[in-house]
């Protein structure tokens, strides 16, 4: 890591037909004009227009030190913008940061993606640290900003866009911000609003977002023109992966147009699906909130005889708040979630694993993600191949047809006479504001983006990795999602903690560990053949043995 800077120019309207060659004077003449002091033995970059556009990686850069150590780094406005202008950081001067020694990152600091590893291992994929630095390219006088938030709502939502308003104004004396109103659309079909730290002061204390959100009504160019027409310099874009899809695009058209615009993603998912990242914010509010339900669905069980409690929770594609709040409570019994098919009738089935509980203890508790059986539900009713506006699956709900199907099968066919109570606190879940713990998580990940764009980064998700706050390429964060592995450890304290039974034979569990093994591989560090093509990077054949241990993702190994 002691070698000579270099940076690389991955501007999209560079010649598309780039070959090894042509990547390799891109490489040579990069290094002249870097901004970004990465140091390393070598730096590759490889660009596949076709296939990496396609893959949302067209900007990809790679950097190789010693001992298998891999940067993917992040863009930066220098990157197709060259010869600009720096100024100092304003922190220097700032009476509350000045006093901090070391208080700017180094700019070689990156952290690592895997913390478990073993004596031979290589040093393996790094993502930029996030922070400020000493230099940055924006005057902050010149500088306008706009926020806006997309998809589905999350505790949190206004803590972050107080922050950014905030951390702007104190932080960096930045005090033209606005609000895009209503997601995407807003860009070229609202007004916008006016952000001051004092408009945005307790906003906070409230669940929601002030600025509104929508799904679909993504329009890159007509976004990109309301950016460039509205003379923006920094885009702070909160929303979950498909908003993280839509932020990429946009900032390649705005590279291709060559603005000095920085894109800069706040990942929200109350689902905690998003790779990469440790834990979305939100996410232990949503747990919290889920508590009450539980609790709620347990004292109803429990006061009559034989009582089932059934709690339907958020969860399209995976099971994090299902398993956390299962965890968390203890009073649940069974906790079904998207990726654990689970059965109804005959041996092991969820029918006699019902009636044992109740012979049992008199009455049951069951947690229910709003994912789960969604082939089973559509192997009953008439399927239902709908979409929302933004193109997400929607779904059945499970919740009702499950306390149906529990109905029948125990009290109208007369085998048992049971008391079932369904509880959907799922949108009371997702309005609240968020607790105090998400609340500073919030005002960090603010913060990183704020610096982040400041220092001239752009095309980069913040995000928190095994602790520490990151900048991550966009493409890392869209290409995979986070899902709950039940060939982990987390997955079997969920088991042991419920006794429900697993519902897998030998079979399934073999399959999905080699579905497990795919995913890691496909989300490993993206080294590539120059034709395109994957090489076996990280892959190992013995990767079930790898510790998933951290929060039972896909992620973590
Ligand atoms: N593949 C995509 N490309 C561009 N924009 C997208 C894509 N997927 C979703 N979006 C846009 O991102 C916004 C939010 O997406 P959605 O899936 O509803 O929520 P979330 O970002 O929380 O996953 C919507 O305005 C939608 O049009
Ligand atoms: O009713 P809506 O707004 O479509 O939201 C429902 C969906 O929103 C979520 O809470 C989160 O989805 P996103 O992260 O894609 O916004 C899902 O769990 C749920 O299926
Ligand atoms: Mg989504």
């Amino acid at each position: 890591m002691e070698s000579k800077p270099k940076s690389l120019d991955l501007s999209s309207n560079s010649n598309s037909n780039s070959t090894s060659s042509g990547i390799l004077s891109q490489l040579s003449s990069a290094s002249a004009r870097s901004p970004v002091e990465i140091s390393s033995d070598r730096i590759r970059t490889l660009r596949f227009e076709e296939k990496m556009a396609a893959d949302g990686r067209s900007n990809l850069k790679i950097v190789e030190g010693d001992f298998g150590y891999v940067l993917e780094d992040v863009p930066h406005l220098s990157d197709y913008l060259p010869n600009l202008e720096t100024y100092p950081n304003p922190l220097q001067n700032n009476p509350s940061y000045a006093v901090v020694k070391q208080y700017f990152v180094h700019n070689d600091d990156t952290v690592p993606q895997k913390i478990v590893i073993q004596k031979n291992s290589p040093r393996g994929t790094h993502f930029r640290r996030a922070g400020p630095r000493q230099k940055v390219y924006f005057q902050p006088d010149d500088v306008q900003a706009c926020i806006v938030t997309c998809g589905g709502l999350c505790p949190g939502l206004n803590t972050v866009i107080r922050e950014i308003v905030c951390g702007l104004n104190h932080m960096y004396g930045v005090d033209k911000v606005f609000g895009i109103v209503d997601g995407y659309k807003g860009f070229y079909a609202r007004n916008t609003v006016d952000l001051t730290p004092k408009s945005v002061d307790d906003i906070h204390k409230r669940g929601g977002t002030v600025l509104g959100t929508s799904r679909g009504g993504h329009d890159t160019m007509k976004i990109v023109d309301s950016i460039q027409d509205r003379g923006i310099h920094q885009v702070y874009i909160i929303g979950g992966d498909g908003t993280q899809k839509g932020a990429s695009l946009i900032f390649e058209e705005i590279q291709r147009r060559g603005l000095k615009v920085a894109v800069a993603g706040i990942p929200k998912t109350i689902d905690n699906d998003i790779a990469v990242i440790d834990k979305s914010f939100g996410f232990d509010t949503a747990v919290g909130e889920a508590q009450r339900a539980i609790n709620a669905a347990h004292v109803e069980a429990s006061s009559v005889e034989n009582g089932i409690g059934v709690v339907k929770l958020m969860g399209r594609y995976s099971g994090f708040i299902a398993m956390y709040a299962t965890l968390a409570s203890r009073d649940v019994d069974c906790c079904l979630i998207p990726e654990s098919p689970f059965y109804l009738e005959g041996k092991g089935g969820l029918y006699e694993y019902i009636e044992k509980r109740l012979k049992e203890n008199g009455h049951m508790v069951l947690v229910v993600a709003e994912g789960a059986g969604q082939e089973l539900i559509a192997e009953s009713l008439r399927s239902m191949d709908h979409q929302d506006a933004s193109g997400n699956k929607l779904l059945l709900d499970v919740g009702l047809w499950l306390s149906q199907k529990i109905k029948d099968h125990f009290t109208n066919s007369g085998r048992m006479q049971i008391t079932l109570k369904y509880i959907d606190p799922t949108y009371m879940i997702r309005a609240i504001p968020s607790i105090a713990s998400d609340n500073v998580y919030c005002t960090l990940l603010a913060h990183s983006a704020i610096h982040g764009a400041m220092a001239g980064y752009t095309g980069f998700t913040v995000g928190l990795v095994n602790g520490r706050h990151t900048y991550i390429p966009f493409y890392r964060v869209t290409e995979t999602r986070n899902k709950v592995v039940i060939t982990d450890r987390m997955w079997a304290r969920l088991l042991s903690s419920t006794n429900q039974p697993s519902f897998l034979s030998a079979k399934d569990i073999e399959e999905a560990k080699r579905a497990e093994n795919l995913q890691k591989w496909r989300s490993s560090s993206g080294k590539f053949t120059l034709d395109g093509h994957h090489v076996m990077p990280e892959y190992d054949s013995n990767a079930e043995n790898c510790d998933t241990e951290n929060n039972g993702t896909t992620q973590k190994c």
